[in-house]
């Protein structure tokens, strides 16, 4: 096991009912800012219950966060935050409005370009406003990590920071909120946190057995999930399954101690950038196509993978990491979400643009030892057209 250092300031207050808790965590003076996103945070009743929470609190509301939050959008709220002297602030939604409120927690405070938070990757940041989230999409774990993903519609830009400072002070997880989604939506958190899990276990052996065995756990979770919440879109505690596993996908645990390999999400970040695909689908596309690449640098997890979530035992060890692949690649197919490139009508002169991305940000080495190179990056996409 690799050193490491866990740290996750987070309460998470989960269950049915649990947003008017929400008034045991904000003193009576917290001048809060809610943010959100389109219309559902109002249509499915949530934004109430928030500010029935809040009671006489005072309090100001920023709407629009778009999917992909953008830099230009946030940097208004920013501006409100300023003027009406808020003091904290509450994100209701999913990973966008959640990451989109982390931004503007530490543009506020923010001395010199704003943007300078994303060009450092979070380093530049010194000082945050407090913030606090409700749930609506469980996807990111954004609700219990300081992660954050911001694009910039001028650039075409989509980077991502990281700064201990925009750790959630609370997250309600109430899965009830979460029942008007769009199946769509479901799914897409199903694959992202998916993927999360891999990007944190897909890599190479260093004997970290909890971390394995606990994301292992998440995986064979998530795979019994995402069929059953199809078939039965209002079962509750199926729908508390996937909130919980999804925050415990990206929160530090799994990912403690052993190697990382986030080479699928920074692939997927400049096709969502440039394509505007979800977030999620733009996953779904990618690690397959890593796992065939990639597949002698992760031949002992793959093996390990294939037998402990799949129960693949027999035959060769490659015809057990085909097998295993096969199956990864199924499980996304049978929830409706795409593995090519060509579903989205992605060719050649796309993978040329996204390897130019990739350069421009810095990207030309990925992987858990810099072995994804342009080249490999180039095979990746080429194997998922
Ligand atoms: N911070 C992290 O750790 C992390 C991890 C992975 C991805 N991300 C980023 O998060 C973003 C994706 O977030 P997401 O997958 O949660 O989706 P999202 O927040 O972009 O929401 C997707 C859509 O669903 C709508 N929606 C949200 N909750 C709803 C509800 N209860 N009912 C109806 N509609 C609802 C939103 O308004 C939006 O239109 C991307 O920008 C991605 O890069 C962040
Ligand atoms: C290094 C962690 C990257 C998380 C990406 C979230 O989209």
């Amino acid at each position: 096991m690799q050193n490491f250092e866990f740290y996750n300031p987070t309460r998470v207050l989960f269950g049915k009912g649990m947003i008017a808790k929400l008034d045991e965590q904000l003193s009576p003076e917290t001048r809060v800012l809610i943010l959100y996103g389109g219309a559902s945070a109002e249509r499915s009743g949530t934004l109430g219950e928030v500010r029935a929470a809040l009671g006489s609190r005072t309090f100001k509301e920023f709407g629009g966060i778009e999917a992909n939050p953008t830099y230009e959008t946030l940097m208004k709220a920013v501006a409100m935050v300023r003027e009406e002297k808020l003091d904290f602030l509450l994100a209701v939604g999913g990973g966008s409005v959640m990451d989109g409120t982390k931004f503007v927690a530490a543009a506020v405070p923010f001395e010199g370009e704003p943007w300078d938070i994303l060009t450092s990757k979070g380093e530049a940041v010194k000082k945050a406003l407090p913030l606090g989230t409700v749930v609506t999409l469980p996807a990111t774990g954004s609700e219990m990590n300081c992660l954050s993903v911001i694009s910039r519609q001028s650039t075409g830009d989509k980077l991502l920071f990281s700064n201990p400072l925009v750790y959630p002070r609370f997250s309600v997880l109430d899965p009830m909120r979460t029942m008007s989604l769009p199946m769509k939506q479901v799914i897409n958190g199903v694959v992202d946190s998916f993927v999360h899990v891999m990007e944190q276990y897909m890599t190479h052996p260093v004997d970290g057995m909890a971390q394995d065995r606990f994301s292992e756990g998440l995986l064979s979770s998530l795979i019994e999930i995402g069929p059953r919440i199809m078939a039965t879109p209002d079962d509750y505690d199926l729908r508390s399954n996937l909130m919980w596993v999804a925050t415990l996908a990206l929160n530090g645990l799994i990912g403690a101690g052993v190697p990382h390999d986030w080479t699928t999400h920074m692939i997927g970040h400049e096709i969502t950038a440039k394509y505007h695909i979800d977030h999620a689908r733009t996953l779904a596309v990618v690690f397959p196509a890593l796992l065939k690449v990639c597949r002698e640098a992760k031949r002992a997890k793959l093996l390990q993978y294939a037998e402990r979530v799949w129960g693949l035992k027999d035959g060769t060890e490659d015809e057990r990491i085909d097998a295993v692949i096969r199956k990864t690649e199924g499980f996304f197919e049978n929830l409706g979400v795409p593995t090519r490139l060509s579903a989205y009508e992605i060719g050649a002169d796309g993978i040329n643009d996204l390897l130019g991305q990739l350069k421009d940000h810095d990207m030309t080495h990925l992987g858990e030892h810099g072995e994804v190179t342009l080249d490999v990056s180039r095979k990746i996409l080429e194997t998922a057209a």
